[in-house]
């Protein structure tokens, strides 16, 4: 179920005056150094997402991460840039017009928590054109303090607003379902895969550690949409993609993953990535393109399974997701 924490609760002002933003992590503006760099810099700075000491992290990462890595994560993104811009920034628009579609009572905009549309500026120009409430829907379906949590540290110091925060839907019924019915779409036209990899973004095993819910909640989620699937537990497997640094993240890895598949003779494998609301540089280009390229080294076929995207199930979860906080606050 989707979970709310109300941060601030006024009196309840009409849907007239409400809207709901669906807010994403955010991209580079264009795929060059100077964009990613950009980018990179804002994101790499939410202490949130990095919490070590800024004396030991700001060095490292002014004279060896931003000028190391902004080159080569461009590349990247070249390789995946769509006509309309980066994928996430293309998918998320759409999908915020396919979300305005289904709700046509409130205003439904988008934002993203680094780069533009930038969030906190929106929350701005919001309370500046006499909105009064506000329901932010991050599109993570899985909790982290890396991700949720920081979006919540911006409408939580925005001012003049009553404002709600989704927590998470990472066991929403009708998310499990869009998801499930996705891949059951996707072997329908491609045929059965041996096996399924539910790949998740990953994080630091400290986070865990120190009690982010995401590892269980991504958990979770792989069961139930395994369960929606009537797949038996040797058909599945859940590992994280996407690591970051040297310290210890979570596993196991997408990568050794899809190597142990391979090496106990599996040929077909179904990759699907439900931590992922749209599709981004880490679903095209990590796993859809290199780990995929990997694969067929071993003389595998990786199968990807596309993210939701603005898919009018999608859309029409959301809307519902959204319609049932709006009702919770009116009463
Ligand atoms: C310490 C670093 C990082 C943590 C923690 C982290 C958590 C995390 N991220 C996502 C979702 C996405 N991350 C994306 C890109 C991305 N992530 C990191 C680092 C951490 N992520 C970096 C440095 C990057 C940029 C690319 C790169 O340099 O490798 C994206 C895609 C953005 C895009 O433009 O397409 C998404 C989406 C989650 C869900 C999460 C924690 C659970
Ligand atoms: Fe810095
Ligand atoms: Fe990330």
């Amino acid at each position: 179920m989707p979970a709310t924490a109300s941060i601030t609760d006024r009196d309840a002002p009409s849907t007239a005056d409400t809207a709901v933003v669906l807010v994403n992590l955010g991209t580079p503006d264009a795929p060059n150094t100077r964009a990613v760099r950009r980018y990179l810099s804002e994101f790499l700075h939410d202490r949130r997402v990095v919490d070590m000491s800024r004396w030991l992290w700001c060095p490292l990462l002014h004279f060896a991460i931003l000028p190391l890595r902004s080159g080569k994560v461009a590349n990247k993104y070249a390789s995946v840039w769509l006509p309309e811009g980066s994928p996430l920034a293309v998918h998320t628009r759409r999908l915020a017009q396919a979300v305005q579609q289904e709700l046509p009572e409130v205003r439904v905009l988008h934002a993203m928590r680094y780069g533009q549309p930038s969030w906190k500026q929106l929350l701005q120009r919001l309370q500046a054109e006499g909105v009064r409430r506000v329901l932010a829907l991050p599109l993570y379906p899985q909790y982290s303090t890396s991700t949720t949590a920081s979006v919540g540290d911006v409408l939580g110091r925005a001012e003049g607003l009553a404002t709600r925060l989704v927590e998470h839907y990472h066991d929403d019924p009708d998310w499990v379902a869009a998801v499930a019915d996705s891949i059951h779409r996707h072997r329908a036209n491609e045929g059965d895969g041996e096996h399924l990899l539910f790949s998740f973004h990953g994080l630091p095993q400290r986070f865990v550690d120190q009690g982010d819910p995401y590892a269980r909640q991504c958990e979770t989620s792989a069961r139930a949409i395994a369960r929606a699937l009537n797949l038996p537990d040797e058909a599945w497997t859940l590992s994280y993609q996407s690591r970051f640094g040297r310290e210890r993240w979570l596993e196991p890895s997408t990568a050794g993953t899809l190597d142990a598949l391979a090496a106990r003779g599996i040929k077909r494998v179904d990759v699907v990535a439900p931590g992922f609301a749209v599709d981004c540089l880490e679903t095209l280009e990590e796993v859809a393109m290199m780990l995929a390229e990997d694969f067929a080294e071993h003389g595998g076929e990786l199968r990807y399974v596309p993210c939701l995207n603005e898919s009018p199930a999608h859309a029409a979860l959301l809307a519902g997701i959204a319609r049932r906080e709006l009702g919770a606050w009116e009463r």
